[in-house]
């Protein structure tokens, strides 16, 4: 493995790292939804009916190339509002971060939005061990959707709980659905996978011992049992599929973090399951990481600049306190 160092924005506070979080969520949001089709070259020419040089051959030929032309754009318009910002969610503190960050905003188009989650752990969506429950009640049931439309959402089968296996056999095929089909596709692409990482290094629900769950080149989810810590039936997914994805963030803080983070950026040889998105990514991974996190870390800290500096609801602070580096 080589050592390839991610950016690494830093922040004094929590919530700071929120209101950046949201701000890079809605600038992947905006890069999705208005990212320029391929013109099609059309072979339109100008019409002009009085041109007496015109044949009726020409004339129509020009109309038909006219016609042409405009169902084209009238397609590219179609296709420009059919199109969804896919987002991948992880668990843990990141969905309180969103739930701060994200719901302050009047900038995201959520009925534009389509949610899977980065893993999920095997417990009823009452529990608020339930990535999806917790995601649901913390920020899903809270959008105003009237304003901001409705996200379509897809989570694990509930029913499906029992049988790891099955359930992430399951939620494949819900991605291969909802990525138009893997013959198609060889990897689903999101355009911003969200992570959280772990004390003990896991990401999603790759943990750093898993070493087959960490190998996996083929499934696009996978199932994992006896996990060390949480809940013990998960399923997750994979590497490959976080790694094509278009952006990728980590968002971390507290101090009991520290020791895992030192080892992510300081020895990345280690093979912790961060250190490989870092490499398979690289170049579209970000870390949004509070101070305490990067206590005793050696990296190079960046400013984070803000790209949608909007009319939140609530006063928005003037100058965001990022670490100056
Ligand atoms: O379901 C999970 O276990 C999560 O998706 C997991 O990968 C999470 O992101 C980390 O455990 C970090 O969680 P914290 O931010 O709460 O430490």
């Amino acid at each position: 493995m080589t050592t390839t160092v991610p950016k690494v924005f830093a922040f004094h506070e929590f919530s700071d790292v929120a209101e950046a979080v949201a701000d890079y969520v809605v600038y992947a949001q905006n890069g999705a939804l208005t990212k320029k089709l391929k013109e099609r070259k059309s072979s339109a020419v100008n019409l002009n009916l009085d041109d007496k040089a015109a044949s009726s051959a020409d004339m129509q030929r020009i109309l038909s190339n006219k016609s042409i032309s405009s169902r084209d754009s009238s397609k590219k318009a179609k296709k420009e509002k059919e199109r969804r910002f896919k987002i991948a969610l992880s668990g843990g503190s990141l969905i309180q971060i969103l739930h701060e960050g994200l719901l302050k905003r009047d900038d995201i188009q959520w009925g534009k939005w389509d949610i899977y989650f980065a893993d999920e752990r095997l417990v009823s969506f009452e529990s608020d061990q339930s990535n999806y429950g917790q995601s649901k009640r913390k920020i899903f049931d809270l959008i105003d959707t009237e304003k901001y439309g409705t996200p379509n959402i897809y989570h694990i089968d509930e029913s499906l709980i029992d049988d790891p296996q099955e359930c992430a056999d399951n939620y494949e095929k819900v991605l291969i659905k909802g990525f138009a089909g893997r013959d198609s596709v060889k990897l689903p692409m999101f355009d911003l996978f969200l992570l959280g990482c772990a004390p003990d290094g896991h990401i999603a629900s790759l943990f750093p011992n898993f070493q087959e769950n960490l190998r996996e080149k083929l499934a696009w989810v996978v199932p994992v049992e006896k996990a060390p810590s949480g809940p013990e039936n998960r399923i997750s997914l994979t590497i490959p599929v976080i790694c094509h994805s278009h952006r990728v963030i980590f968002v971390v803080e507290g101090a009991v973090k520290a020791p895992v983070i030192k080892t992510i950026m300081e020895r990345p040889e280690k093979g912790l399951p961060s250190s490989i998105v870092n490499e398979g990514a690289a170049g579209r991974v970000s870390w949004f990481v509070d101070d305490d996190a990067l206590t005793d870390v050696f990296v190079t800290k960046k400013k984070y600049k803000f790209h949608n500096k909007i009319e939140f609801n609530e006063p928005f602070k003037e100058e965001p306190a990022t670490t100056e580096k």
